[in-house]
């Protein structure tokens, strides 16, 4: 297997491509023969890039580097090939690199490659893998893209449009980096494993889902990218709406197909949201000044690259409902900001309680990340005083051996798994949902509630959940 990975020389290849990479080599996990072509403009020699893949290697993986023979071995499969991605000329000489490694070390013509670009070049660069015959192999092909997978709905739709031209749809491993995160991959062993569960993951038994995705940090070196995108298309049209999919989804047997179909049921029973609904439905706030771990942090209007007075939303909050037998009348709570009070991804199930007066409810508390756990929440009589008191049963990950999401995702790439990866349909029904709520905050149909920064966001999204009678369950209220 030859792996092209255009966006070599970049920051994401960097911190999480090449560790992956190394760490699956480790684990035994790569293909038998293997060769690594790095693109990227710099002038760079295979030399440089073996230095800076070994660099990235010992910054940023999750393994302590004492293998200086193995580290040895995995360098070799590593070449670079100088290439502006807009110049087709340029072309035949990766084609070369390519078919020379092949040869060179027997390796099948399986090619696989990712798109670790900015979004501009991704049209081009598969109509040159097709017009180049990089795209024409013995073997298989598949290509892995990044996000974001568009702007909008018009932009994804036209995006998937150019990429079919050159892949399959059974060939593009569109990246969720939130599908690789093992507690997200488990959601559905979670209850397909679990008959206890299985039999109470419906609207019979659960009265409210509420998954949230806080982040300490703010908009960083970010905010060419992020201005234009904000919350809901950085992580509410990807990451929740994956989220909400993986936990709502009704699984009858194991498998990519069965996933997939089933998650695309979910985003068809989303019940669509009009323009003029947004307001009632939807929280958009903004960070502003605050503290975060004791110290003043600024606000995002005065964060640098941020263009003046921008309403730009760095927090959302909504209610989703899904209009299908099993859901029916459950609320899904989403909320994902910057500058929060703490770093934490996390999907809370509250289940419902005939005796509501007299005990807490139970609930099911699923830790994303940073820290990986279930836990549940139970009455028990305590024997001191003989009062019913809510105790939780908790189980945490040891997350120190576990592989990251980028380990996970590029193994199932190569295995040609695509069960943890965005399939069109999910994406373009994700896209649909979203697209009343960028219109409406086009048209400034919905307030934006300005936050203070180190806080858990703005009040109205507190107050969404009241008007249903329900409150956030944050961490010390678990
Ligand atoms: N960084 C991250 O944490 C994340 C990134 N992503 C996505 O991954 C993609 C890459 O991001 P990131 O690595 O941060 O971006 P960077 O800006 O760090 O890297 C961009 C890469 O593209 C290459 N490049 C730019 N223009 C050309 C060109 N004309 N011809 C050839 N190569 C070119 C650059 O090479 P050179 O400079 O040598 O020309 C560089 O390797 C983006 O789509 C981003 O949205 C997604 C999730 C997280
Ligand atoms: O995709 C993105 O995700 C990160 C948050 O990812 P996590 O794994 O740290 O939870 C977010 O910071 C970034 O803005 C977004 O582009």
């Amino acid at each position: 297997m030859t792996f092209v990975l255009f966006g070599a020389t970049g920051d994401l290849a960097k911190r999480k491509i090449f560790p992956a990479l190394y760490n699956l080599f480790m684990d035994g996990k790569m293909p038998d023969s293997f060769s690594i072509v790095g693109v990227g403009r710099r002038e760079w020699s295979d030399q440089t890039f073996q230095s800076h893949v070994e660099e990235s290697v010992h910054t940023f993986s999750r393994r302590i580097i004492n293998d200086a023979s193995n580290m040895k071995t995995f360098l070799q499969a590593f070449r670079y090939s100088p290439l502006d991605v807009t110049k087709s000329d340029e072309y035949q000489s990766l084609l070369e690199t390519v078919q020379q490694q092949e040869k060179n070390l027997s390796i099948p013509e399986n090619r696989l490659f990712y798109l670790s670009v900015s979004p501009e070049f991704v049209d081009a660069i598969t109509s040159n893998i097709k017009q180049s015959g990089l795209g024409t192999v013995k073997g298989w092909k598949r290509l892995i893209v990044e996000k974001p997978f568009g702007h909008d709905l018009t932009s994804a739709r036209e995006l998937n449009e150019k990429l079919s031209r050159t892949f399959e749809e059974e060939e593009m491993y569109r990246i969720d980096h939130y599908l690789g995160k093992p507690m997200v991959q488990n959601l559905e062993s979670l209850v397909y494993t679990n008959p206890l569960l299985r039999a109470i993951w419906n609207k019979d038994h659960i009265v409210n889902v509420q998954i949230t995705a806080s982040e300490v940090v703010g908009v960083e070196e970010r905010a060419g990218y992020y201005d234009r995108a904000g919350a809901i298309r950085d992580m509410v049209q990807n990451h929740m709406l994956q989220m909400v999919m993986m936990t709502a989804m009704q699984i009858s047997k194991k498998g990519a197909e069965e996933v997939n179909d089933e998650k695309r049921k979910v985003m068809e029973s989303l019940r669509p949201l009009q323009k003029e609904d947004v307001a009632a439905n939807v929280i958009r706030g903004q960070y502003g000044p605050g503290e975060i771990k004791g110290e003043p942090v600024t606000a995002y209007e005065n964060e640098p690259g941020v263009s003046p007075s921008s309403k730009n939303d760095t927090f959302i909050a909504a209610r989703l409902w899904i209009d299908n037998d099993f859901w029916a009348g459950v609320p899904f709570y989403i909320r994902t900001g910057k500058r929060m009070q703490e770093k934490s991804t996390r999907i809370v199930v509250e289940f419902k309680n005939p005796l509501s007066a007299e005990t807490a409810p139970n609930r099911l508390t699923i830790d994303i990340s940073p820290s990986e756990g279930v836990s549940l929440q139970l009455n028990m009589k305590n024997p001191l005083n003989n009062q019913i008191e809510p105790v939780s049963i908790d189980f945490s990950a040891n997350a120190k051996d576990v592989p990251e999401a980028y380990e996970l995702l590029l193994f199932g790439a190569l295995r040609g798994d695509p069960t943890f990866f965005a399939h069109w349909k999910e994406v373009e029904l994700s896209w649909e949902w979203v697209q009343p709520i960028l219109d409406a905050f086009e048209e400034d149909l919905v307030p934006l509630h300005l936050y203070r920064s180190g806080s858990m966001g703005p009040e109205a999204s507190y107050q969404l959940l009241q008007e249903d009678g329900f409150k956030w369950l944050d961490h010390e209220q678990k």
